[in-house]
């Protein structure tokens, strides 16, 4: 059985689905082939289940700042539960039905692509479907987790993002390889939840190493006040489960073997492309998708093929990828209509300035644009100032104990913000100021103008700008 459709989307996640929802906006049909659950990594193994566990950990460190306020033990249980409801329990018939509803098909199976506009799609019940686009196929397949060689590692069954935020239970002990943001969120939620030994062993000097470097530290202090063992400069060398589901063991080159009883790889991510066919348009099997600021291919003769979210190697962000899904669907109607397809609105502007990312740890870290480092790195001419979040009236109020740190880096030739980080408790929330400050370009002279409510954590907007010297 053939059918044809003007767009045919393989992966249904966040960037698969919008992109479809725009294209039928458009006035297209088309089709969204997916062959887990609608709805993608995001809204069942990422963002939203990690999100939820972490809610009630944050709310616990928030409460026992505040004198007066005693707060019980978290009933992890619960916390599982509310969990399961917002994944709702693993069932993705709202998301199908909101493809449908767009309308447009939603296909159920593993697609791959066979030579130009071509997508065969096996599908559940071991047939196959092909499908051929007349306009467009959009990539849209994410990233897996990346597991790093080290011997017996992959034979102890480690817990990846997929089993730490589908847990039905909070290990006891537990082992994270890794100091990125799914090492951090993680670990600090299986702590909170529970968890009475929590070690991360961290390749490199620092966490959140691609943050400016207070950010790591912040949330290292933190990790230490919780009794969480941050251990730098260190890996496994080698890891033994002898029974499957058993304790595992891991060797670190600088000290005792550590017991766990769960050990959680977050070493990063492999984009999702290995078995999708990009032998078949002259692309390599296993690597992102290259594309150009409309999301187009850039490896691909006669611009069919376009690529967005984590699997275009962009910003591995959800709300990136939707953003860039927005202009991929735009970009597709207006090549299938004959208009003009170089509007500002149709290039992806966002990634070129730095994606604005908030990291839900406690504290909170978030961040748009440029660290000070990589806009030296590019060639600005840049001042940076700091601001302590503690001396803001509006933080202190919050609760005692508050600790955060506040950074804006400048251009100093055009007197505009490269880039912001705030860390702090729920500062999170004042992230998209920033962003649309380092988006607009916003001159620092105007920006002197944005009066902050007192006594709102906002006023290091005020404090930071005074420090600059306006
Ligand atoms: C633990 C964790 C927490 C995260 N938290 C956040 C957060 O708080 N905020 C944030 O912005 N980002 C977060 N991220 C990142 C975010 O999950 C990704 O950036 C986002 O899911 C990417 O969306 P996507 O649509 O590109 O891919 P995905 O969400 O990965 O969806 C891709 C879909 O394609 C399907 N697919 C793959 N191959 C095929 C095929 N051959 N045929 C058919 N279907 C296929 C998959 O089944 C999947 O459903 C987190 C990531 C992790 C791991
Ligand atoms: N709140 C959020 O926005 C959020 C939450 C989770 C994940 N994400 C996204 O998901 C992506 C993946 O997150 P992640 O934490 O898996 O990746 P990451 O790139 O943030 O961190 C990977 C970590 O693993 C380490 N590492 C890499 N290879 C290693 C090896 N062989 N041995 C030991 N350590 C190794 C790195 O040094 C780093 O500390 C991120 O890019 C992030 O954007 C976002």
């Amino acid at each position: 059985m053939s059918d044809e459709f003007d767009v045919i989307v393989i992966g249904g996640g966040p960037a698969g689905e919008n992109v479809a929802g725009r294209a039928v906006r458009g006035g297209l049909t088309a089709a969204v082939v997916e062959e887990r659950l609608a709805g993608g990594e995001c809204s069942y193994w990422a963002c939203v289940p990690s999100k939820a566990l972490l809610r009630p950990v944050e709310l616990a460190a928030e409460a026992s700042r505040v004198p007066g306020l005693t707060v019980g033990p978290i009933d992890a249980g619960k916390v599982l539960g509310r969990r399961d409801e917002a994944v709702s329990f693993y069932d993705d018939a709202g998301q199908v039905g909101w493809v449908d509803g767009l309308p447009a098909t939603f296909v159920r199976g593993s697609g791959r692509l066979d030579g130009p506009r071509r997508v065969r799609v096996g599908t559940p019940d071991g047939g196959e479907r092909v499908l051929i686009a007349r306009h467009a196929v959009v990539v849209a397949t994410g990233t897996s987790a990346a597991v790093p060689p080290v011997p017996g590692l992959r034979e102890a069954s480690p817990w990846t993002s997929h089993e730490v935020t589908a847990a039905t239970a909070v290990p006891e002990r537990l082992v994270v390889i890794g100091g990125g943001v799914v090492a951090c969120e993680m670990a600090q939620a299986m702590h909170g939840l529970g968890a009475r030994r929590t070690t991360l062993l961290v390749r490199g000097g620092g966490l959140l190493a691609r943050m400016e470097p207070f950010a790591g530290e912040l949330v290292a202090e933190s990790f230490a006040d919780s009794g969480i063992d941050v251990r730098l400069r260190t890996g496994p060398g080698r890891v033994e489960r002898p029974a499957p589901g058993g304790p595992v063991t891991v060797h670190v080159p600088d000290g005792p073997p550590i017991e766990a009883d769960e050990l959680l790889v977050a070493t990063g991510r492999r984009p999702a492309t290995t078995a999708i066919g990009l032998d078949t348009v002259g692309l390599r099997p296993g690597e992102s998708i290259e594309v150009d600021d409309s999301m187009r291919a850039t490896g691909v003769e006669d611009g069919w093929l376009y690529a967005v979210g984590d699997a275009n190697g962009r910003a591995l962000l959800t709300h990136m990828g939707k953003y860039q899904a927005r202009i991929c669907g735009d970009v597709i109607v207006a090549r299938a209509k004959g208009e003009p397809d170089d509007l500002p609105a149709l290039r992806d502007l966002a990634d070129g300035y730095g994606a604005p990312q908030v990291v839900f740890t406690d504290p909170q870290v978030c961040s748009v644009g440029r660290t000070e480092a990589a806009a030296r790195a590019a060639g600005f001419t840049v001042r940076a100032v700091e601001y302590d979040l503690a001396s803001v009236t509006g933080a202190y109020l919050l609760g005692d104990g508050y600790r955060g740190r506040a950074k804006a880096v400048v251009d100093e030739e055009r007197r505009v913000l490269l880039g912001v980080t705030f860390v702090g408790p729920g500062v999170g929330e004042l992230l998209h100021a920033a962003t649309v400050a380092v988006t607009a370009e916003v001159p620092l002279e105007r920006l002197w103008h944005a009066v902050p409510s007192f006594p709102t954590v906002s006023e290091v907007w005020l404090r930071l700008l005074e420090t600059y010297g306006l």
